[in-house]
């Protein structure tokens, strides 16, 4: 497994050893001593979604108490995935990262608490699963505007299908953040 650290400090990019023989391929998705000292979250529930081409889901988190440290990846397609960091003392508050994620490529992103996460999708039958290190609140879920002008972030899509709940999400502008 590679471990690389990324411009924004506890945001990791893992790429895991992959097995290929006659049969197919095989590897590790999880193995928590490899990440040790580097992720201290235990997850507690792994979730699963299919989206078509062109759909944006994000960008999501979770209120403290409540906020959950992921673990992503795709199964079946490809993804522009994206975080932003929302830690006030942090010194890329604001910014972003993305990163492609892909069914080809297999690279994971630990995303740490204190951060929105979202993503475009890039081809049909995208499968996107992720592990969470609390469990779904539905109270506290909050959402930035994707496509708020403060965060400039390039998606690489256009006219993206969205929930009605991020339609209507917070702008970066206004919002006050809890972490
Ligand atoms: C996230 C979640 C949703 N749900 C339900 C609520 C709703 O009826 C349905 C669909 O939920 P959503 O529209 O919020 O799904 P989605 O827009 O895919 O939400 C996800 O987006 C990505 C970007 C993330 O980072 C995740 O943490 C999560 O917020 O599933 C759960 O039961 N458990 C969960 O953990």
């Amino acid at each position: 497994m590679k471990i690389e650290t990324t411009f924004i400090k506890n945001l990791l990019i893992i790429t895991p050893n992959v097995f290929v023989d006659k049969r197919g391929y095989f590897l590790e998705s999880y193995n928590k001593k490899s990440l040790i000292n580097l992720v201290e979250d235990e997850f507690v529930q792994d979730n699963e979604s299919l989206s078509h081409k062109g759909v944006l889901r994000g960008l999501h988190f979770q209120n403290p108490p409540y906020a959950q440290a992921k673990l992503v990846r795709v199964l079946t397609g490809s993804v522009l995935d994206v975080v932003v960091d929302l830690r006030k003392q942090s010194p890329t508050y604001g910014q972003h990262f993305k990163h492609i994620l892909s069914a080809e490529n297999k690279i994971q992103l630990y995303v740490p608490k204190g951060f929105a996460h979202g993503f475009a999708v890039l081809e049909d039958n995208t499968i996107f699963s992720y592990k969470c290190s609390d469990y779904y609140n539905k109270d506290s879920e909050r959402a930035i505007l994707w496509n708020d002008a403060t965060l400039n972030i390039d998606w690489q899509i256009k006219n993206p299908i969205i929930s009605e709940k991020d339609k209507i999400a917070e702008k970066f502008s206004n919002f006050v953040t809890p972490f």
